[in-house]
């Protein structure tokens, strides 16, 4: 191996032409800043006061060997999880409350992220399930009409990590290049760096139920109003509401605010919920929500969708597609480092119209499993992979984006309205 050495702007050092890769070469690194490693008061062992912007208190280990020092600005500790990076301008509280994030630690290309706080409208869930959030830099000041707090305060609150001052730039690369990778986060200046690494590589999120532990315990009746300021395309509503009951796998609250806004009367069921029970509740469809992990570690949430297909109008999105689509007979893989964004073009193969979209998923149905009959009604623009599905025959449509989610257009919405019309049409023709 070359002995000569690179500084990186990070401030450690890789031996020259030394590219650290997963599973493969022992990167030797040296860390020049680890003399000004402090504690996350900024003190140093003999008390004199060190520069808050010297002052790296945490570490981002990721499985291809690399190392980046970083700033902590949430929870202290050590988590694992799989690193993904999102491209949207902000939206990070909706991030930052998505279900399916669960076992992901979310790094924000945007360069600057916290500028508007958070507030109390925002949240998709009432929990922050994701493992920690990866910034450049987070905004020396938070401004915003509806602001009730700091981003920094609230993910202390929340007891979740995050940090930042890191080359979130550089990580995206790598990530591009290499697909998803394993890391660990943590602020703990006891463990060293091979112990880290270690932990980052004995573990997987790949056949992992992820799902059981963000659903609902039981089922609840959604009875949330939406702030009429929030609200839009509420003038379809004719008389009564359908009734809807939605699969919760990791479900994302806009999903129900927006089936609501449309019309419908929605029961959330848990992941487990017999599909027997769900047919005796005789609903006018049924909805699979987003969730998090991968798809093809839940056979018993493929087995409950099976039982109700042909019976009962059904709407998949995001984890509800691929449960769907495995349910029709196909099979989803994972992707090299997924869709997580707010600007995710996709054509509607039906009328050839364009939709801006927010995604949010490493795993895909793959089209050539699926068996004759079944339609590819939406495409990802970026990389052709299936983004949406039907199957008339038994009243079947799904989508592997976020119709719900609003990243400056709501040309997604429409899909709701379809649902509708679906159930509409099902139950006239009975
Ligand atoms: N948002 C989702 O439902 C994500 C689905 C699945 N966990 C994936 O990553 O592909």
């Amino acid at each position: 191996m070359a002995a000569t050495t690179m500084t990186t702007t990070l401030g450690f050092v890789l031996p020259t032409g030394l590219s650290p890769r997963r599973g493969g070469l022992r990167v030797s690194i040296v860390r020049c800043s680890a003399s000004s490693l402090t504690t996350s008061t900024g003190s140093t062992a003999s008390g004199i006061a060190e520069k808050p912007w010297s002052s790296y208190d945490a570490r981002l280990v990721l499985e291809d060997g690399s190392i980046w020092p970083a700033k902590s600005f949430g929870a202290p500790g050590t988590r694992v999880a799989e690193l993904v990076f999102n491209t949207s301008l902000t939206g990070y509280q909706e991030i930052l409350t998505d279900p399916s994030y669960a076992g992901q630690f979310v790094l924000m290309t945007n360069p600057q992220i916290g500028n508007t706080g958070v507030n109390l409208d925002d949240e998709e869930s009432k929990q922050c399930f994701l493992a920690g959030l990866v910034i450049r830099s987070l905004s020396i000041s938070t401004s915003n009409w509806r602001c009730t707090k700091t981003l920094a305060d609230y993910l202390t609150e929340r007891n979740l990590m995050g940090i930042y001052d890191l080359d979130t730039r550089a990580i995206t690369r790598r990530l591009r290049e290499e697909g998803s990778l394993n890391g660990v986060l943590s602020t703990e200046q006891s463990k060293t760096d091979e112990e880290l690494l270690h932990m980052s590589r004995s573990w997987d999120i790949v056949g992992i139920d992820l799902i059981s532990d963000v659903s609902c315990k039981s089922p609840y009746e959604w009875v949330d109003k939406t702030d009429p300021e929030w609200d839009f395309n509420t003038n379809t509503r004719d008389g009564k509401p359908y009734r809807v009951i939605a699969y919760d796998f990791g479900i994302k609250h806009n999903i129900l605010r927006r089936l609501s806004s449309y019309g419908c009367q929605i029961t959330v069921v848990p992941s487990t919920f017999p599909a027997s029970e769900a047919l005796r509740m005789n609903p006018d469809g049924i909805l699979f929500s987003n969730g998090p992990g991968d798809p093809s570690a839940v056979p018993y949430a493929v087995e409950t969708v099976k039982e109700l297909l042909g019976k009962v109008p059904v709407y998949g999105i995001c984890m509800g597609h691929q449960l769907l689509g495995q349910a029709l007979g196909g099979k989803t893989y994972k992707m090299k480092f997924g869709h997580h964004g707010g600007n995710h073009p996709v054509r509607n193969n039906r009328t050839g119209q364009v939709e801006i979209s927010a995604q949010n998923h490493n795993y895909a149905v793959d089209p050539a499993s699926l068996p004759g009959g079944v339609e590819v009604t939406h495409v990802n623009l970026n990389d052709g992979s299936c983004a949406g599905l039907s199957f008339p025959a038994m009243n079947v449509m799904s989508l592997q984006y976020h119709p719900e989610a609003s990243p400056g257009p709501h040309d997604s919405d429409n899909a709701f309205r379809e649902f509708i019309e679906l159930m509409k049409r099902s139950k006239q023709s009975s």
